[in-house]
C-alpha cells in the first residue's frame, strides 16, 4: 500500500473556460480511506481519473511515496478500479474474471489459482466462483468487480460510485462491506460520490469538491460537524441560514445573543445554521436560547413531522422533530442541542 500525494492539480478541458480541476492539493496517507465528495460536475470523477493515470493533468505534479508518477502510464501505476458501470466478461465465470488481471502480468496456474480462491473469500463469494456474470445478483457482480480490484495487491484501490445502480438497502450492505474489506486488509482508498451519508459512513477523511476545487477536507466529524463555509454546511445537510454577527465571546441573531461556537473563526459578520433535525419545538419558553415565531405548516412525515415557524424578521426557519401537538397558527418557542447550530464566515 502507498501514500498519494496531489500537488496543484490542474485540467481544463479542451473547449471549457472553466478548469475541471482547479489547484488541487492533497495527500493520501498510507492505509486511509479518502472521499472526494461533492455535486455532479464538481471535478471528483477528474481527480480520480488523474490518479488512476486515464487522463492527464496540464499543470501539477502526482507522487506515490514520494516518487512523481505524474507521467508514469496508468498499467505502470499498480492501481485497482471499481467503477460504477461494471465492465465484468461475460462470457467468462466469476474466477476468470478474477484472475484476469494476473494473467495478464504473466502469473502461474497454481500462484493465480490460490490468489483469486483468496480475493473471492474476502469478498465472500468463494461458493459461485463458477458461475457467469448473468446469474449474479447486482451486489454479487460488484462484489466480483472488487476482487478483481483487490486480487492484483494495488497499491491504491480507486472506486467511483461503485454502488450507485444499486437499490438503497444493498448500498447500505455493501458500504459495511467495503468498510470491513478495506480496514482489515489496511488499504490505500480513493472513493468518489455525491452521497454525503455514504461519505460520513466510509472514510477517515472526505474531501468537499466545488467547481474543481477543495471546499474543504477533514474527518467525517469535522465535515459533520464544523463545516467552515455555506457550501460544505448545505452539502452536509444544514439549512436555516441566519445572518449573524459574532465578536469575542458572544454570537447574535435574530434579537438574540447566545455563546460563540468554539468552531468559529471568524470575527464580524457571520452566517448561523440550524439543523432542522436538532431543534425542538415547545408552547412555552424552554430554559436557555430559543427564538419565538409563529408556526405556518405542519407535514406530518412518519418519524417526524417538519414544522415551519416565521420569526419576527420574516426569516423562515425549518424544524423535523417527532409530533409534538403544535398546530399552524400558534406561537412556538424553538431551541435547538449544542450540535445543531454552526457559524462560520459570511
Ligand atoms: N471528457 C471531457 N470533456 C470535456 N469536459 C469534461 C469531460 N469530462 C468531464 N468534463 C467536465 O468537467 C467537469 C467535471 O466533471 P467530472 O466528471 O470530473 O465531475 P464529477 O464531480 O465527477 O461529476 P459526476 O458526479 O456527475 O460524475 C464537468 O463540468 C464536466 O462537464
Amino acid at each position: 500500500m502507498a501514500q498519494v500525494t496531489l500537488s496543484r492539480i490542474t485540467k481544463r478541458y479542451p473547449g471549457s473556460d472553466t478548469p475541471a480541476v482547479d489547484d488541487v492539493s492533497m495527500t493520501i496517507p498510507k492505509g486511509s480511506f479518502t472521499t472526494l465528495l461533492g455535486p455532479s460536475g464538481c471535478g471528483k470523477s477528474s481527480t480520480l481519473r488523474i490518479v488512476a493515470g486515464l487522463s492527464k493533468p496540464d499543470f501539477g505534479t502526482l507522487q506515490m511515496d514520494g516518487r512523481d508518477i505524474t507521467h508514469l502510464s496508468a498499467a505502470k501505476r499498480n492501481i485497482g478500479m471499481v467503477f460504477q458501470s461494471l465492465a465484468l466478461f461475460p462470457h467468462m465465470t466469476v474466477a476468470q474474471n478474477v484472475a484476469f488481471g494476473l494473467e495478464m502480468r504473466g502469473m502461474g496456474r497454481s500462484e493465480r489459482e490460490a490468489k483469486v480462491a483468496r480475493a473471492l473469500d474476502i469478498v465472500e463469494l468463494g461458493h459461485l466462483a463458477a458461475r457467469h456474470p448473468h446469474q449474479l445478483s447486482g451486489g454479487q457482480q460488484q462484489r466480483v468487480a472488487l476482487a478483481r480490484a483487490l486480487v492484483v495487491e494495488p497499491s491504491i484501490l480507486i472506486l467511483d460510485e461503485p454502488f450507485s445502480a444499486l437499490d438503497r438497502k444493498l448500498r447500505e450492505t455493501m458500504q459495511i462491506e467495503l468498510y470491513r474489506i478495506t480496514r482489515e486488509l489496511g488499504i490505500t482508498a480513493m472513493f468518489v460520490t455525491h452521497d454525503q451519508e455514504e461519505a460520513l459512513t466510509l472514510s477517515d477523511s472526505i474531501v468537499v469538491m466545488n467547481q474543481g476545487r477543495i471546499e474543504q477536507q477533514g474527518t467525517p466529524r469535522e465535515i459533520y460537524g464544523a463545516p467552515r463555509t455555506r457550501f460544505t454546511a448545505e452539502f452536509m445537510g444544514l439549512s436555516n441560514f441566519l445572518p449573524a454577527r459574532c465578536s469575542s465571546g458572544a454570537l447574535s441573531f435574530e434579537g438574540l445573543t447566545t455563546a460563540r461556537p468554539e468552531t468559529l473563526e471568524a470575527e464580524g459578520d457571520c452566517t448561523v445554521a440550524l439543523r432542522p433535525e436538532g431543534l425542538s419545538l415547545s408552547s412555552t419558553r424552554p430554559e436557555g436560547a430559543a427564538l419565538k415565531g409563529h408556526l405556518a405548516e405542519a407535514i406530518y412525515q412518519g418519524a417526524s413531522t417538519a414544522y415551519t415557524l416565521d420569526l419576527p424578521s420574516g426569516r423562515r426557519i425549518t424544524a423535523r422533530t417527532p409530533d409534538c401537538g403544535l398546530q399552524p397558527g400558534q406561537e412556538a418557542w424553538v431551541s435547538w442541542t449544542p450540535g445543531a447550530l454552526h457559524a462560520f464566515a459570511a
